[in-house]
Order: C-alpha cells, then structure tokens, then sequence
C-alpha cells in the first residue's frame, strides 16, 4: 500500500490528488465469476470490490479474462478462456461473431434472453420507477400488490426477422464489399450471411456486389469523398412479397445503369422497384434529399393486421413486421376500445399505430415531429379509406396542449416516444387532460420507469407492463404498459 504524506497547507493545491491503486491494471490476466449483465449485454465481475466489464461472459461463468482499460470506478476486460460456462451458452452461429457488436446476445439462448430482458425492465421499474412490481414468490393478498410484469413475448423464429438493411459500401484490397462497420471503427468487413435480415435480403446485396464488381464501380470512401456506391438499402414487405433496392450514390450518373436493372430483376423477379438516391455531401448519414425511381414502383406496399402501407425509400416502417403486430395488438387490448372513443396517438410515426387502432375508435389523432413522417401517415390513411383519423406536425408536448385548449378531450392517449422518453410538457398535460387510460409504447426501460413515477405522482396507477421482443440477439426490449386513471376500476 502507497503511504501519502500531506504536505504543507500551502501545497495542498498544487499536489496531485493521491492515487487510488486498483486491484488491476492494463494488460493484467484474472479469473473473475460473472455475477450479472450490464444494459449493454456484458457480463459483470469483479476484483476486490473493482467492477470489470466483459463483452461475451454470461452470468454464471468462470472466466479468464485480459483488463483492456481501467476507469476510477470500472474497466473493460477481453474474455480469454471460459473456465465454467453458462448452461445458457450457446455456439454463435456467424463466423463473423468477433468483429461484428450488433447482435451483442448472440452467444445466449434464446429463452434466457427473453427471461434477462424482463428482468432489465423489472430492474428499471424498482430502481429508477420506484414501482411496486407484483412478486410471484408471494402468495396470498400481498400477491395482489404491484404492477404485473409479464413474461416477454418471444418469437417462434426468432432468425431472419428483419425487414430492412441499410449496407455500407465499401473496397477491400481493391475489390468491393458490402457489410458492416467492425466494432467502434469505420472499416467495412465483407458480410455474405446476416442471419437477423430475410434471407433475401442476403441474396440481393451478393448479387449488388457481383454486379459492382463486375462493372468495375467503385466504391465511396468517406476520407476522400471520392467514388461512387456509398450503401444499398433493401426493403422486403413480409406480407406482399414485393421488394425494393435502393442504390445510394455519390452522384447522379450510374454507368451501365441498364445493365443494372436487368440483371437484378432477372435474377430476383420478385424485386417491384429499383431506386436511386443521390448523396454527395461528405457525412454519414445514409440518405441524400433527391430520390429517383431507376425501375418499378415508387413505394413497395406491406400490411399491419389489415391496415396497408406504402413504403417509400426513405420512409420509417418497423423493421421486425411480426412483433409490430403483436406490440400493436397489445396496444389494442390496453387502449379497451369500443368504438366510441377519441384517442391520441403522440409521437405517432408514419400513423402505424393510429391506423391500427383508428379501425376500432371513434376518432384519432395523430402528432409527430418529422413532417415527411405525417406525409405518409397521411397518405396511408387515404390508402386505407380511413376519415377518422387527423395528423398534426409538431412537437407533442406543444400541439397536444393546443388540442386541448380547442376542446379535444381524449379517453386514451398513446404515447410511444424515442429513447429519451416523455417531454415533461406531455406528462403534464396528461395529467391536466385526465383520459381514463393511457398506453406507454416504450424502447427504453429506463426513460419508461422515469416517466412512469411522474404519472403514479399525478394520479395514475400502471397495472401491467408487456414486455416484447422485437429485436431477438440484441439488447433491446420493447414495452408495452396498461395505465389507468385512479379513480378507473377497469
Ligand atoms: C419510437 S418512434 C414511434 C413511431 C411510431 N409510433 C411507430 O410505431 O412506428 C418515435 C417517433 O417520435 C418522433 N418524435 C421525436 N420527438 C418528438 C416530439 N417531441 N414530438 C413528436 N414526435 C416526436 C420521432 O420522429 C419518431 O417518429
């Protein structure tokens, strides 16, 4: 132990502060037990008391570890050998799986995922909710105390889910490729196999890359800004079958653009549209403002339960369409609808769920923030003949308070917000316009439990929370949460 001597008082300012030694430095090798799973899907141990984080252990295992970087209060450490594994371990199906950190639960059964993201959002709702949750251990009145957190609601298959890829392009030893970016870099590694996207999707962006190759296109580099295939975008609706390739360039012009469009629609048949998007600012963001139609329809169409949709190229559709329709179908049951009822739809999107539940409720009313997003709200409402339905650009927590003011008095609000939760302007004006119920659709537990307390302080009661899988292998939950005014019994 390093003994410190204090000084003067006149040095006290210009001494360094004592160092704190840790139990572990760079580069040291220790065998550490995983006792938990951080947000981030690291497996937790430590050292004397000093928290290491370890991307790839599972709680439960004994493990070899490497220290890659220590912090004041934690440090990150390289999984070497596992000594006593998990009986959730699983092998990881990609030979990608070291470089890749999208699918970071690869590694764990399927139903131990879904077991490890209900207890995330249990974690969330006592810690940061301060929230009762009803505990099964207990039998008898006290069993009826607390918020009922349902078991996640997985998928049968839960591979192949995904609906849409956004590509980045690349050049690898002067050849194009098509894949990823490797962990917390720019390097684009070469994928032929993504087991979470459709498998067509799989198909297209080989042919993509064979096509390019063979027409000697190359590929933009993000330094230079030079070159011209930046990322492909592939959509495939589920329930249509229809398909859209996007080709995002660095330009206008795509020599042998002919060759192009009869080779993919030759080998793909069932691709209904082929686009161009044109991005020539030196950023990374995908889309450029100008969009072509290069072959085929502008919009693919796909459908959620009955309500169709069009699906442009640069417009917002839920990437995973089977666990939509069940995170909206739970929507449904909370909201209690019966047709006579006026709802508010906040942060509503493309109208996904105002269209859904449009179908069963009086009157809608939709508000996003994104106005080409309440374009196509707009559009697909019409498609679907649906009159009951208004979309409103603007920010929520500014156009719901001027509803209110216009008299519009909801039975059930719906919010479904980004990460960051509720602005606290729309939790007040909940609490002022009173609705019987309110849904929370929530990405993120934790902004959930925050928000959840403010309306419990106002004089709301959660009764239950479902959480769904709409992201198997990753560390996303979604959820859903029946919400009721005090003074409601039912
Ligand atoms: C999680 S998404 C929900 C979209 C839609 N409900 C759905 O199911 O597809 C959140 C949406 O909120 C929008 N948004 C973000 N901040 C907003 C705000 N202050 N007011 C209204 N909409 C906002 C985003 O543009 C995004 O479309």
């Amino acid at each position: 132990m390093r003994k410190h001597r204090s000084g003067r008082s006149s040095d006290r300012h210009s001494n360094p502060a004592p160092l704190i030694g840790l139990p572990v430095t760079k580069n040291d090798e220790v065998v550490i037990d995983i006792v938990g799973m951080n947000h981030d899907g690291d497996g937790v141990g430590r050292v004397e008391g000093y928290t290491l984080f370890v991307r790839g252990a599972l709680p439960g295992e004994s493990v070899l570890v490497k220290v890659l970087k220590t912090k004041k209060q934690y440090g990150y450490a390289k999984l070497l050998n596992i000594i006593v594994q998990s009986p959730d371990r699983i092998e990881v199906p990609y030979s990608i799986k070291d470089q890749y950190g999208g699918c970071q639960l690869q590694h764990m059964d399927y139903n131990a995922q879904l077991i490890w993201k209900r207890q995330l959002v249990i974690n969330n709702l006592v810690r940061i909710g301060k929230l009762d949750v009803l505990d099964e251990q207990v039998s008898g009145e006290a069993a009826e105390q607390g918020i009922k957190v349902h078991d996640t609601i997985g998928m049968d298959n839960p591979w192949r889910y995904r609906n849409k890829a956004q590509v980045p392009i690349g050049e690898s030893d002067g050849e194009l490729v098509a894949g990823f970016y490797a962990r917390g870099s720019h390097r684009i590694i070469d994928m032929d196999v993504c087991l979470i996207q459709h498998e067509t999707i799989d198909q297209i962006l080989n042919l993509v890359k064979t096509i390019g190759r063979k027409l000697g296109i190359t590929a933009y580099n993000e330094e230079t800004g030079q070159g011209l295939l930046r990322h492909v975008v592939v959509k495939v609706a589920f329930r249509t079958g229809e398909i859209m390739v996007v080709l995002v360039t660095n330009g206008a012009k795509i020599p042998n653009v002919d060759t192009w469009i009869a080779e993919i629609t030759k080998s793909m048949p069932a691709v209904t549209s082929i686009c161009q998007n044109i991005n020539t600012k030196q950023t990374n963001v995908i889309f450029g403002d100008k969009t072509n139609v290069l072959w085929g329809n502008e919009v693919i169409y796909d459908y959620i339960g009955d309500v169709k949709f069009a699906i442009s190229a640069r417009s917002f559709y839920q990437v995973n369409p089977v666990q939509t329709e069940v995170l909206y179908r739970k929507t449904l049951d909370y909201a209690g609808l019966t047709g006579a009822e006026t709802v508010i739809d906040a942060y509503c999107g493309i109208g996904t769920i105002s269209l859904f539940l449009a179908q069963h409720a009086k009157k809608v009313y939709g508000v996003e923030i994104v106005p080409e997003a309440i374009e196509d709200a707009r559009a697909n409402a019409k498609l679907n003949g649906m009159t009951n339905v208004e979309f409103e650009v603007g920010a929520s927590e500014d156009v719901i308070p001027r509803w209110k003011e216009q008299g519009i008095t909801p039975d059930v609000i719906v919010v479904d917000p980004p990460r960051k939760g509720c602005d606290p302007r729309l939790l007040e004006t909940i609490l002022t316009m009173q609705p019987e119920r309110v849904v929370y659709v929530s990405c993120n537990p934790s902004t959930l439990a925050r928000d959840l307390r403010v309306l419990e302080d106002g004089g709301y009661r959660t009764v239950e929370v479902q959480p769904v899988d709409m992201f198997p292998h990753t560390v996303h939950v979604e959820c859903v949460v029946r919400i009721y005014r005090e003074d409601v019994t039912n």
